[in-house]
């Protein structure tokens, strides 16, 4: 079984692990203590750090279901079970959350049904999201946090590449991965803070299992995403604190798609997704990408 569960993964992982031979980690230190400083703030819905997360999961839980359930279609994977679907749409789904912070997202997912493992490189953030997840009794069974790089559980999945790891049992996230990988992979709001986006990119893929679905959102390099982020967001309105992004970090859509497709993924079309600092409201589409988006890319079957 656990080595069915790594020879089934290790296509992909082996080219995380080359990546990770040419550049250390994804994590960037000075990126992970900033986030660490403001643990404490993870889940003041009100706080300039994180309010706009709070809120951005009015588009994002919608998002991320649609995607699952997608991709499930396409498999042909229906569940012969439907019942609970409808306020539990992502019941059975397994879901690997990849800089999950203090779990504003990934208690949402779980709330919607899915068994969650949450990642980040930060032990404060992981203990924060720790702490809060047994708030609720009916999602503390469905998450479970781990101070862990993504390359590193592709590599643990992977366990066999080169014969170099014995067969001493997975622990943690990689114990909780289902055979063959996660039906879902989720990292929102995290590319923009890490050290080779490339290798990133090539790691969430190898976590997920064929058929799969990786969903990111992030903030594009514009004129305008550098106008709205930094300029408005840090500097005049003081909605996330100064130094929060690095615009150069950014990302545009065609650059991810770019890094999906390196990494064996099919993506789909960008989703533009924006925020009202008036109103507090996220929106979904508009057409062109402005400030930020969502972009999935699907693991093929073989
Ligand atoms: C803007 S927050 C987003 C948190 C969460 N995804 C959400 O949307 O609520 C970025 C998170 O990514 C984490 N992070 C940054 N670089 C990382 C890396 N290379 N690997 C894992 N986590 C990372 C940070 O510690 C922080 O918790
Ligand atoms: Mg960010």
């Amino acid at each position: 079984m656990l080595r069915a569960k790594r020879v089934a993964i290790n296509a992909m992982a082996s080219r995380a692990v080359a990546l990770r031979a040419a550049s250390t980690s994804t994590q960037n230190p000075d990126e992970i203590s900033k986030f660490s400083k403001l643990a404490r703030l993870w889940w003041d819905e009100d706080s300039a750090a994180f309010g706009a997360l709070h809120r951005m999961n009015q588009v994002r839980v919608p998002i991320v279901v649609e995607a699952a359930i997608a991709a499930e279609a396409a498999r042909g994977d229906v569940p012969t079970a439907r019942s609970g679907r409808t306020i539990r749409p992502l019941a059975r789904t397994s879901v690997l959350d990849v800089g999950s912070g203090g779990g504003i997202l990934a208690e949402a997912l779980a709330r919607v049904g899915a068994i969650v493992t949450g990642l980040d490189a930060s032990a404060e953030n992981v203990a924060a999201a720790s702490a809060h997840s047994v708030i609720d009794p009916d999602i503390a069974e469905r998450v479970f946090y781990e101070k862990l790089l993504v390359e590193d559980l592709a590599a643990q999945l992977a366990g066999a590449v080169e014969g170099s790891v014995a067969e001493e049992p997975l622990s943690g996230a990689a114990a909780r991965a289902p055979a063959g990988g996660f039906d879902v992979v989720v990292s929102s709001e995290v590319i923009e803070h890490v050290n080779s986006p490339a290798m990133f990119v090539a790691a969430l893929a190898a976590c997920l299992r064929p058929g799969g679905v990786l969903v990111m959102t992030t903030i594009t390099r514009t004129a305008l995403s550098y106008a709205g982020a930094i300029f408005a967001a840090e500097q005049l309105a003081g909605l996330v604190p100064p130094g929060t992004h690095d615009f150069a970090k950014f990302l545009r859509p065609d650059e991810l798609s770019g890094l999906m497709v390196d990494a064996g993924l099919v993506p789909a079309l960008p989703e533009p997704i924006a925020y009202n600092p008036i109103t507090g409201r996220w929106s979904r589409g508009g057409g062109r990408v402005v400030m930020q988006y969502a972009l999935s890319g699907t693991k093929p079957l073989q």
